[in-house]
């Protein structure tokens, strides 16, 4: 996919939302566990009742891995049916991989291209030669963790570091992820980066924007983590609109019973509608 086509899409929808697919078979509705197709038929309605109101899907590897084969299988089946029956929904894996260079091209050729997601997220923390093998696929985006949603992004993310501007002997303090997001903007294909910026971390997104002023920004966090939209548009929207917002269980879970893809859809739809205000 290219960037043009996702903001199109976002303009048509007056949306920026993302659906993350997390199946959890002790949240989901009993009537759909006992089948042994329950995760991709749950995914299947999820996708379906909600698509008019997001533009990107982002199913996390653990929810499918934690199944083994059947798991695999699963997740298939979700990215063949998004891939076919919604092409313009841009696709996440969200992966967090990034290892020695030809393990990474390994990872690249089984999401972006077996696969065929639009995107992978990535851990920088093995530097360039981790993460280049992802950014050399045409036409796909990786994903760069830069400062997490978590509370232990402060262990190491958010840590002071002394940095050096190019062409200048003077040092500056920086965070290591302030540092991320510098040295990767000077990769090859940074064109095709977009970074990890948790909900819960409004303060530093201005930060992370002052860096990387056009590269669109995952954001996760809203929802069950507690972060607000309201402050993340603030600091985060740039004129390409440049942020895809990630609702997980907040959207699966609406409802355990019967009606989980109407509960999901009525959440997807009050987000979205709080989106538009801001478009
Ligand atoms: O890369 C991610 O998507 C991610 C990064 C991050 O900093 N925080 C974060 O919560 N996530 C993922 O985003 C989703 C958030 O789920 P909810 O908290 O249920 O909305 C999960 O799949 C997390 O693994």
């Amino acid at each position: 996919m290219q960037i043009q086509d996702l903001v199109k899409h976002i303009k048509e929808k007056k949306s920026f939302l993302c659906v993350g697919l997390d199946p959890d078979l002790d949240k989901m509705p009993s009537h759909l566990t006992d089948s042994p197709n329950a995760i991709f038929e749950f995914n299947k309605q999820i996708i379906d009742a909600t698509h008019t109101f997001c533009v990107a899907y982002k199913p996390n590897m653990a929810f499918y891995e934690a199944h083994g084969i059947e798991g695999h299988v699963a997740l298939q089946k979700t990215i063949s049916y998004l891939n076919e029956t919604y092409p313009k929904h841009f696709t996440i894996a969200d992966a967090k991989r990034g290892d020695i260079g030809n393990t990474s091209r390994m990872y690249a050729k089984a999401f972006l291209e077996d696969l065929d997601f639009d995107s992978i997220t990535v851990a920088p923390y093995m530097g360039i030669d981790s993460v280049e093998p992802f950014l050399k696929v045409d036409n796909k985006f990786t994903i760069l963790l830069a400062l997490t949603s978590n509370e232990g992004a402060k262990d190491f993310q958010l840590k002071q570091m002394q940095s050096r501007n190019k062409n200048s002997i003077d040092f500056e303090e920086i965070s290591l992820f302030e540092q991320v997001i510098k040295t990767s903007q000077t990769w090859s294909n940074a064109h095709r980066l977009m970074y990890v910026v948790g909900a819960t971390q409004t303060e530093h997104i201005q930060s992370v924007r002052n860096l990387a002023p056009d590269a669109f920004l995952l954001v996760p966090g809203v929802g069950a983590q507690g972060g607000s939209l309201s402050q993340v548009c603030k600091y985060g929207l740039n004129e390409n609109i440049g942020l895809l917002v990630n609702s997980s269980r907040g959207i699966l879970y609406a409802s355990k019973g019967k009606d989980f893809a109407d509960a999901a859809a009525a959440q997807a739809q009050k987000l979205q509608l709080e989106m538009a205000d801001f478009l």
